[in-house]
């Protein structure tokens, strides 16, 4: 910082002023944005259960807020502004609840993943289980789930009806806010868009599923006797599966999602500002 602008007070009343002009333009781009909603509701017809809900849609925005991201902000402040905004325009549209479980027992990591992708516009319940969380979905209505990728109960056995729909964190930093893996499952969605990344529930393994190129183990857990379930995420098909963990395996969809984003510097966070800015 140069010296000769240490402690000018004018300085700082005209700094004070850009900032109250920048936000007076973000908000009233904000309140321009929601001028949309009734009409995406005439468009979209959100009478209907899951009728406002885009995931693509959605990790197509992230992936652009992270293409175009630069300068002092942190990725995930920015990430986390606009997922308030989606969310609120969702819920503006066709309100629904999100549905969470604690995360290997941390109660925190759950409402802090949920209030991180949802906001809190939405009605946060948490369910005991993932089981339950499962169940609420299954049983339909404007509702999300959030189900923790780690713990050892094959929660994904009991969709049905109920599929993934996306993937979290969006954006894969290390050491980020609302980090912990988990993915989110929707009832039937109104305009569903085939994801580029398929789930599929992979039963009757022998042993844990092994690390193979091509497929990602999002999850595994033991069930009856001797026996693995796996959720198995993969750009290629069932077939993809069986060649590399077994035959005569039961395997089904269970939704799918965008890729996540990758951003290789990190996570700047505030009291850490980058060099390189
Ligand atoms: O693009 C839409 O379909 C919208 O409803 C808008 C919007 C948004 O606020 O940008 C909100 C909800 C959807 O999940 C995706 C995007």
């Amino acid at each position: 910082m140069s010296e000769s602008l240490t402690g000018d007070p004018q300085r700082l009343v005209e700094l004070r002023a850009k900032i109250d002009a920048i936000d007076e333009s973000v908000h009233r781009l904000l309140m321009q944005r929601a001028t949309v909603i009734d009409t995406l509701i005439e468009v979209k017809g959100t009478a209907r259960n899951g009728a406002a809900f885009r995931p693509g849609r959605e990790a197509s925005m992230m992936h652009e807020l992270v293409a175009r991201h630069g300068g002092h902000l942190p990725v995930t402040a920015v990430e986390h502004l606009w997922r308030e905004i989606i969310s609120t325009f969702t819920a503006l549209q066709a309100p629904f609840s999100v549905h969470a479980t604690p995360m290997e027992g941390d109660l925190m990591a759950a409402v802090d993943t949920a209030r991180f992708y949802f906001g809190f516009s939405v009605p946060l319940l948490m369910e005991a289980t993932a089981q339950d969380v499962v169940a609420t979905i299954e049983a339909g209505g404007d509702k999300l789930g959030i189900l923790p990728l780690e713990g050892l109960y094959p929660w994904w056995q009991g969709l049905r009806k109920a599929q993934i729909v996306c993937r979290l964190p969006f954006i894969e930093a290390e050491n980020r806010p609302a980090g912990r893996p988990a993915v989110v499952i929707a009832p039937p969605l109104a305009d569903p868009v085939s994801p580029e990344i398929t789930c599929y529930r992979v039963d009757g393994l022998s042993a844990m599923a092994p690390v193979s190129e091509g497929l990602t183990i999002l999850s595994q857990a033991p069930y009856g006797t001797g026996l693995f379930s796996a959720l198995v995420a993969t750009r290629e098909g069932v077939d993809a599966i069986t060649a590399r963990l077994s035959h005569g395996l039961d395997i089904a969809p269970v939704g799918g999602y965008a890729p996540t984003i990758p951003y290789p510097n990190g996570v700047q966070t505030a009291s850490t500002p980058s060099a390189k800015l």
